[in-house]
């Protein structure tokens, strides 16, 4: 299904001629994901993760790839990008921007139970603290101005419950982004979209984080907060779970200590993570590109989340 773009063996291996990965051996496509072509492959030397971009730009990718590479390079369980002959992250294979990653082990969980969060709670902190030195820029792609232009575009499609709820949340927001403890906030590049589905885990380690074609500089708060809504979350009501919540919470706070001003939003950034996730959904269902028809992910979802968040949260953190 996600193999959108074809590749022949002799194709592959003057792709990867230069790169320091081996002799090509075999390549499979991996058929889930809907916005790149992946394919593992494996070479004398071990297995990778090869990936067309159908969709980014090439401008694009310097950061993405760049803060992947970094974060590898600090240590933490993230693909790096193994580079060319002539030191690029990506180049041309098939018509199709294309890098090779190295391949992590594990798999992604449903279920996932408090000892995971807490590691994923870890994971976050551990990037969190790694990106003061990166210097890349680019800007969370979903952040609120692409919401509210998503929002407009969306509006008559959407029925009158939905456009009210939305607009209000994003007033709200607009209002949460004018708070001098908002602009307190510290920042950074962040992963922005750390669903079970984008780690691997391997029992209760983490194997490793992938998919960072989301990352932007957003408040870390914000980060966490997308991570809680879906790693916590009682999938039946929405609500989160406290005991996976405290979790996470510790696990973070083990390695980077919330500030008063990141405790006293914490229920705000919880709805700004709900919104996300809302828009896009909301979008992808009324606006589906072609790959997306089968594969839309459930908006009502998120207006549970959203709705939920909006009425309380079951644990605040408190600044260490
Ligand atoms: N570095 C990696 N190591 C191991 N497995 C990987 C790696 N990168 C991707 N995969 C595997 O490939 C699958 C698809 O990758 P990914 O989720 O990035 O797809 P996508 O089309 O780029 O994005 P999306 O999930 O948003 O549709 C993952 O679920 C995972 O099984
Ligand atoms: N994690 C997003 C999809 C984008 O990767 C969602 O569940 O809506």
């Amino acid at each position: 299904m996600a193999v959108f773009t074809r590749i022949t063996q002799t194709e592959l291996q003057q792709w990867l001629q230069g790169r320091d990965c081996g002799e090509l051996l075999s390549f499979d496509g991996i058929e889930s994901g809907i916005e790149n072509t992946n394919y593992f492959v494996n070479t004398s030397t071990g297995r990778f993760v090869l990936t067309l971009f159908e969709k980014l730009k090439a401008e694009d990718l310097p950061f993405y790839l760049g803060l992947m590479k970094h974060l590898a390079k600090k240590g933490l369980a993230v693909p790096g990008p193994i580079p060319n002959g002539q030191g690029e992250l990506f180049n041309t294979l098939n018509g199709k921007p294309a890098t090779l990653v190295n391949c992590l082990s594990g798999k992604s969980v449903e279920h996932p139970n408090a000892i995971q969060c807490r590691e994923i709670g870890k994971f976050c902190a551990q990037a969190h603290l790694a990106v003061a030195d990166f210097p890349g820029n680019t800007p969370n792609p979903r952040g609120l101005a692409w919401i509210e232009s998503a929002m407009n575009a969306l509006d008559s499609h959407l029925p009158a419950s939905v456009r009210e709820l939305l607009h209000n949340e994003v007033n709200h927001q607009k209002a949460v982004a004018e708070r001098l403890a908002y602009k307190m906030l510290p920042k950074g590049a962040v992963h922005a979209d750390l669903f079970r589905d984008n780690a691997l885990m391997q029992g209760d380690a983490l194997g490793g984080v992938i998919d960072f074609y989301f990352a932007g500089v957003d408040t870390f708060l914000f980060d966490l907060a997308v991570t809680a809504n879906d790693w916590c979350i009682q999938l039946s009501t929405g609500e989160l779970n406290p005991e996976l919540l405290g979790a996470l919470l510790d696990g973070y706070q083990s390695e980077r200590p919330l500030s008063a001003h990141e405790c006293e939003l914490w229920q705000d950034m919880l709805r700004a993570a709900g919104l996300r996730f809302w828009a896009s959904r909301l979008y992808d269902f009324y606006m589906p590109r072609e790959a997306e028809v089968l594969n839309v992910k459930d908006p009502k979802h998120f207006e549970r989340v959203l709705l939920a968040r909006r009425q309380g949260i079951p644990l605040a953190p408190q600044p260490n």
